[in-house]
C-alpha cells in the first residue's frame, strides 16, 4: 500500500545541512500496521511526512496505492492525498468549530451535501464513541476525546492509509491504550493500512505487525514484531525492547552492589531471554553443570506476535570459577548476559 524507495531528505538552512533521511526503503503492506520507532531527531516525522509529500524527498520514490506521488501534478496529488489520512500528537482540531463541525470539515471541502454530511458525522461520532460530544468545542474535551474526534475527522473521506504521527505521545497510559485499541479496530474493521511513528516500544508492541527502527536518518532494522523482539540485531533495538520491561534492581541489592568481584560476593546478572533460549532449560542446565545456585531476584516474561521473551535478574551463587563458567556457557548459547556487578 505504501512503498518508500531509497528516500533521502536533506535540509539546507542558511548553509546548515542536515541529512534527515538517508536512503530509506520501507514498505507497508495492505491491511497491516507498521510502526517506525526511533529516538528524538532520528528522522521519523520527516519520514512519515514524506508519505503524503507534506515533505518532498530530496531523492527517492514514494508509492501509495500503486501511484508514484513524486510524478503527480499538484491537482493529481490533492486527489491522491484523499486516500491518506493523518493524525497528530496535538490533534490539530479547529478550536472555533465544535467536534461535529471539525469532523464535517473534510466533507465540506469534498462538496458533500449537508444531509449526507450530517449522516456521516453522526456515523463517525458513533464509531469513535463520542455521540454525546457532537456540539462540544475542543477546549471542553479531554486529550483522548480530542484524538478520537481527530481520528473521526480523518476517517470522514474513507482513506485507504492512515498516518499516525506520535498520536498517543500526549496522552496518559490508559487513554493511550484506548486510542491504540481504536486504531486496531480501524485497521481490522475498516481495512485501513496504518503507518505510525513513535518513540515508545509499548505502542509498537501493542498493535503493530511490522517494526522499522530508525537511527540518525537511517533505517537500521526492520521485520515483523516477533522477529524483532526475539532476535534484535542492534543495541538500540534491544534498548527499546528493554524499555517495555519494568525491572529494577531492588534497593537492598543496589546498596550492596560492587563493580568488581570481592570475596564473599557473587555476580548479579541480567539475562535477556529471547529466541532459541526461551524454551531451552539452560538455566537448570547451568545449575547442574556448574554446581551453582541461581537465585532469581525478579523476572518478567511477555508474549508478542506469538513469541515469548523476557528479562531476568538473578544472582549466581557458587565458586568464582563456576560462576564465571556458567556465565560463559550462557553467552556461548547466544544468551545476552550482562553482569551488573557483584552482591
Ligand atoms: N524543516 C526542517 N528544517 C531543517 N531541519 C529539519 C527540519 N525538519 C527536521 N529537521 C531536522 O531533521 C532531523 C530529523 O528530524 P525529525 O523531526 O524527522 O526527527 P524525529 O525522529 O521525528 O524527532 P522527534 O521525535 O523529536 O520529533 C533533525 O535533525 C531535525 O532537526
Amino acid at each position: 500500500m505504501v512503498e518508500l524507495k531509497k528516500i533521502t531528505k536533506t535540509f539546507n538552512q542558511k548553509g546548515n545541512v542536515t541529512h534527515a533521511l538517508c536512503d530509506v526503503t520501507l514498505s507497508v503492506p495492505k491491511g497491516k500496521i507498521v510502526g517506525v520507532i526511533g529516538e528524538s531527531g532520528a528522522g521519523k516525522s520527516t519520514l512519515i511526512r514524506c508519505v503524503n509529500l507534506l515533505e518532498r524527498p530530496t531523492s527517492g520514490e514514494v508509492y501509495v496505492n500503486g501511484e508514484n506521488l513524486m510524478r503527480l501534478s499538484q491537482k493529481q496529488l490533492a486527489l491522491a492525498r484523499k486516500n491518506i489520512g493523518m493524525i497528530f500528537q496535538h490533534f490539530n482540531l479547529l478550536s472555533s468549530r465544535t467536534a461535529g463541525e471539525n469532523i464535517s470539515l473534510p466533507l465540506e471541502l469534498n462538496h458533500i451535501d449537508k444531509k449526507d454530511r450530517e449522516k456521516r458525522v453522526d456515523e463517525l461520532l458513533d464509531w469513535v464513541g463520542l455521540k454525546d460530544k457532537k456540539n462540544e468545542y475542543p477546549a471542553n474535551l479531554s486529550g483522548g476525546q480530542k484524538q478520537r474526534i481527530a481520528i473521526a475527522r480523518t476517517l470522514a473521506n474513507n482513506p485507504k492509509v492512515l498516518l499516525s504521527d506520535e498520536a498517543t505521545s500526549a496522552l496518559d497510559p490508559a487513554t493511550t491504550q484506548s486510542i491504540l485499541s481504536l486504531l486496531k479496530n480501524i485497521n481490522k474493521e475498516l481495512n485501513i493500512t496504518i503507518l505510525l511513528i513513535t518513540h515508545e516500544m509499548d505502542v509498537v508492541k501493542n498493535i503493530c505487525d511490522n517494526i522499522a527502527v530508525m537511527n540518525s536518518g537511517k533505517l537500521i532494522e526492520k521485520g515483523n514484531v516477533a522477529e524483532i523482539f526475539s532476535h534484535p540485531k542492534s543495541e538500540l533495538t534491544q534498548r527499546f525492547i528493554d524499555s517495555t520491561f519494568r525491572i529494577d534492581i531492588p534497593i537492598d541489592y543496589q546498596n550492596r552492589l560492587k563493580p568488581f568481584r570481592e570475596s564473599g560476593k557473587h555476580p548479579l546478572v541480567k539475562l535477556h531471554i529471547t529466541g532459541n533460549t526461551v524454551d531451552e532449560p539452560i538455566l537448570s542446565e547451568i545449575v547442574r553443570k556448574f554446581h551453582i545456585n541461581n537465585n532469581i531476584i525478579s523476572a518478567q516474561m511477555d508474549y508478542v506476535g506469538g513469541v515469548k521473551f523476557g528479562i531476568m535478574l538473578a544472582e549466581f551463587i557458587g565458586s568464582p570459577e563456576n560462576e564465571n563458567q556458567a556465565i560463559e556457557y550462557l553467552m556461548n548459547k547466544n544468551m545476552n548476559v550482562i553482569v551488573l556487578g557483584y552482591v
